[in-house]
């Protein structure tokens, strides 16, 4: 007889089966997925660089996905230039302080952010006001905005260029859904830039 434990467990891996079933049956999820990809592809072929945000688990995102350009996914190449904009406790604790926390990304973007870069934002309810003025800030540079959300991309949606919506409204299950996507992204990209003879 299974335990509480691993029924709970069981339980939490179905959904977690459905949400990825969703998204794999949706055709507007995997066309996102693709353009999310092209535009990576495109921005960093020419020179440009990823900068990615979020909150909690998604700071966490931001930075496992920017370790897969910077340093490699699949196979050793070139870095691709990648940078979470998560990570600086200096700069994250003076703008917060000094600006209030609503701006920790986007003051980051203003001052980073060049047209044809990529801005990541990364929000599973859509509506973080700091990823949300980020984005902003990311149009207003000129950079390509784009974002990873859930089934309602509330606030993100008209601010983004592309948007990639798990089909969840929960947030570990929507964030299960972002790192899945985003390592299938970046390994596109890495094969896309640096193809391999053969293969
Ligand atoms: O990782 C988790 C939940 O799985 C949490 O840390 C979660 O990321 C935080 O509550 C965030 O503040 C949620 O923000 P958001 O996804 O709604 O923008
Ligand atoms: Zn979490």
């Amino acid at each position: 007889m299974k335990t509480t434990d691993q029924n709970a467990i069981a339980d939490y891996l179905d959904q977690s089966r459905a949400v990825l079933e969703a998204a794999l049956a949706a055709p507007a999820f995997l066309a996102a997925a693709s353009a999310m990809t092209e535009a990576w592809v495109t921005c960093l072929g020419n020179g440009g660089k990823v900068l990615l945000f979020g909150n909690g688990g998604s700071a966490g995102d931001a930075q496992h996905i920017a370790g897969e350009l910077l340093s490699r996914f699949r196979y050793d190449r070139a870095p691709l230039p990648a940078l979470a904009l998560t990570v600086d406790s200096s700069v994250l604790t003076a703008i917060a302080n000094d600006y209030g926390y609503e701006q920790v990304f986007s003051r980051q973007v203003a001052g980073l952010a060049k047209p044809g870069d990529v801005a990541v934002g990364i929000s599973t309810s859509g509506r973080s006001p700091n990823v949300v003025e980020g984005l902003k800030m990311a149009r207003a540079c000129g950079a390509v905005a784009v974002g990873f959300t859930g089934e309602d991309p509330r606030d993100m949606g008209p601010l983004c260029d592309i948007v990639l919506a798990a089909p969840s409204a929960s947030t570990p299950l929507i964030q299960q859904v972002h790192l899945a996507t985003a390592h299938i992204i970046c390994e596109r990209v890495e094969a896309r830039l640096f193809p391999r003879a053969g293969r």
